[in-house]
Parts: structure tokens; sequence; C-alpha cells
């Protein structure tokens, strides 16, 4: 029996790449284009850091970061007002604190666990729902969706991203120092580039796409003319 016929590429677009490369404001843009659904798997990361310090557990303690993460009591609801959705932990909404720098921190350190990601493996995966999905964080392309047709890897330099992210956190009233941001940027690259499970790099295939001297919409059109070309049915036009 030919079980070639039976295998259906799915609908998704992989966006990774470094803090404040800009890969949530894209994912945002294309699925909002494509009437697609959104992974920001980042989340779930930063929910498991959370956890992490509430519960009291040391940050590199791989049994219990990893036992906590197959347990994590995580639900996503919809703000009507902001229209974001918030993740909540153990029924504590955790809009407040997810974005913040720390929560990042945090995250990178539980994400290096090998057996803390193989737990988030399968949730993550449940997000594909058709008519498809823009999954945005690290390892999207090269290990939670290998097979799919478009793979985009966004970058930029380490300089411009911290800017982006002081003037997102001014913008929003949260206090920040430039310099702070900068080398915790630069922390978080070493430690999320250098794991031996899951390290950031392009998957192969990926458009490789430096958005330092690109605005939001020059990014998404050179985006959209890639992912044309492996998607025309969808894309073309
Ligand atoms: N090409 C760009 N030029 C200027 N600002 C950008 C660009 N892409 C994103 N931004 C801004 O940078 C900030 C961080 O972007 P975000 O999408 O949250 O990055 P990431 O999800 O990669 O961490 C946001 O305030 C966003 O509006
Ligand atoms: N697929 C993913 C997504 C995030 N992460 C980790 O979670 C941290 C926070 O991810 P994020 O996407 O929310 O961070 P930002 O790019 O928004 O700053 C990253 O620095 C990674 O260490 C990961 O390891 N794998």
């Amino acid at each position: 029996m030919n079980n070639t016929a039976n295998i259906v590429t799915p609908n998704i677009i992989t966006v990774d790449g470094p803090s404040g490369a800009g890969k949530g404001t894209l994912s945002l843009l294309l699925a909002d284009k494509l009437g697609w659904h959104i992974l920001d798997s980042g989340v779930l990361y930063r929910v498991l850091g959370v956890a992490a310090l509430k519960h009291h557990i040391a940050l590199d303690d791989e049994l219990k970061v990893a036992q906590l993460a197959r347990h994590l009591d995580i639900d996503f609801k919809l703000n009507p007002s902001s229209q974001e959705v918030e993740p909540v932990l153990e029924g504590d909404n955790l809009a407040g604190l997810i974005r913040t720098d720390d929560a990042g921190q945090a995250a990178s350190k539980v994400a290096v666990i090998p057996a803390a990601r193989e737990a988030l493996l399968e949730r993550q995966r449940e997000f594909y729902r058709l008519p498809g999905l823009v999954a945005d964080g690290r390892d999207m392309g090269t290990v939670v969706f290998p097979d799919a047709p478009v793979k985009i890897f966004l970058t930029a330099s380490a300089e411009r991203r911290a800017e982006r992210r002081y003037k997102q956190l001014k913008n929003k009233g949260v206090d920040a120092n430039m310099r702070a941001l900068l080398d915790s940027i630069k922390a978080r690259d070493e430690r999320d580039r250098t794991r031996p499970v899951a390290p950031l790099v392009p998957a192969n295939g990926a458009f490789i796409i430096d958005s330092s001297e690109l605005t939001i919409t020059e990014v998404l059109t050179q985006v959209l003319e890639f992912s044309a070309k492996s998607m025309p049915e969808i894309l073309a036009g």
C-alpha cells in the first residue's frame, strides 16, 4: 500500500529568532492576513519559569522543573477590553508579569532543561488547527513543526532589539534601563543559542531575514513573497 497519499502538509508558518527581532509582531500580521491561529510558544516557557519561582523550585533543578512542566496547570483567557490572550497559572492571571524581563530570564533558564522541553512538546503541537497556524518561538521550525512548509528565521542586531524593547516598555509605562536590557538580551541569546537541546538556530530551508534596517511592513512584504513560493494556493496574488 502506498501511504504517501495520506500525508498532508500542514498549513504552518514557523517564525523563530531571538528576543526583540519582531517575531510576535510579524506572527500577528501573518495570522491576521491569513485568518490563521497563533502559537506564542514563549508564553509556555515564561509560565513554566514563573511557576517554578512561585513554588520555590530552583530554575536549574531538572527533575522538579520537568515534573512541573508535565503537570503545568495553565489556561488562556481572552481579555475582552484589550483583546489580548492572557495566561492563567493555577487560577492566577499572569497578564501583569508574563512579559517582564524577569519572566523572560526565568523562561530561558528552564528552557535549557531537555525533559521540560519534552513535556511541553505535545501541548505546543495541539495548537495546530485548521485553517492554519503561525508558530512563534525558538525551535518551531527545527523541533516542534519540522514539516512546516514555510520557515522564517527573523533576527536583528542585539542593539536594535534592545532599543525596540526599551521603546515597547516605555510605551507601556514600564520603567526600563537600556544598558540592563541590552545585557539581558545578550545573556538570553547566549543561553538560547548554546543549549544542547533545541538551540536557537535557523531550520534547514528557513528564510533568514535581518530586520535591523527594515520596517515592519518591509519584513511582512518579504516574508509574504517567500511564503507564496511554497503556498501559492494560499498566498499568491
Ligand atoms: N522591523 C521593525 N522595526 C521597528 N520596530 C519593530 C520592528 N519589528 C518589531 N518592532 C517592534 O519591536 C518590539 C518588539 O517586537 P516583538 O514582535 O515583540 O519581538 P519578539 O516577539 O521577536 O520578541 C515591538 O514594540 C515591535 O513593535
Ligand atoms: N519555542 C521556544 C520559545 C521560547 N523559548 C524560551 O523562552 C524564552 C522566552 O521566549 P519569548 O519568545 O517569550 O521571548 P521574547 O522573544 O518575546 O523576548 C526564550 O528566551 C527561550 O529561552 C524556548 O526555549 N523555545
